[in-house]
């Protein structure tokens, strides 16, 4: 299982996915450009000092991560037409990726993913914030396919 996030604009979110898959034993992957440096302090600050224990790595961008991240499916989350979460079958070669906060998934990553899955939320409500979608996403996934405590 991996975590993917498509042009992050907001260095909170992507410190709060950095402490995720430091929690989960998870690789995080950021496809970049990003809205943000790496040396940002709202960064470090919402990764606490989880950084060593995740396993992060930078794209230069969408070809150069397809290129790079190996077998298994590309599960998409998404507010635009696909399986409710609780419908969908995760395997624990899934990369799970998520949009930008501005303005999600372009069209062709949304082509080019193997399932789009969308997280439930009142119709009257727009969206949720990536970090929290990721782990919600993530915890999803991970107890359907054997989470374990300590790593994967
Ligand atoms: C703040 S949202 C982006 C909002 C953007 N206006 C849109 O409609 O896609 C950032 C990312 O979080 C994820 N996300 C947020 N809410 C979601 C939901 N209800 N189901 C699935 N993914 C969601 C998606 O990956 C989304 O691209």
């Amino acid at each position: 299982m991996r975590l993917a996030l498509f042009q992050p604009a907001i260095p909170q979110n992507v410190g709060a996915c950095i402490r995720l898959s430091a929690c989960f034993g998870v690789s995080l992957h950021i496809i970049e450009p990003t809205g943000f440096t790496f040396d940002d302090r709202a960064m470090k600050r919402a990764a606490l000092d989880y950084g060593p224990l995740s396993h992060m790595t930078r794209h230069a961008g969408w070809d150069a991560f397809q290129e790079a991240r190996g077998p298994g499916r590309l599960v998409l989350f998404t507010t635009k037409g696909a399986t409710p979460l609780t419908d969908f079958a995760f395997r624990p070669d899934d990369t799970l990726l998520f949009g930008s906060e501005p303005s999600g998934a372009p069209d062709d990553v949304h082509a080019a993913a193997d399932a789009r899955v969308v997280i439930p939320i009142r119709p009257e409500a727009r969206s949720l914030n990536l970090a929290v979608s990721a782990g919600i996403g993530l915890f999803e996934a991970l107890r359907q396919t054997g989470l374990r405590r300590g790593g994967r």
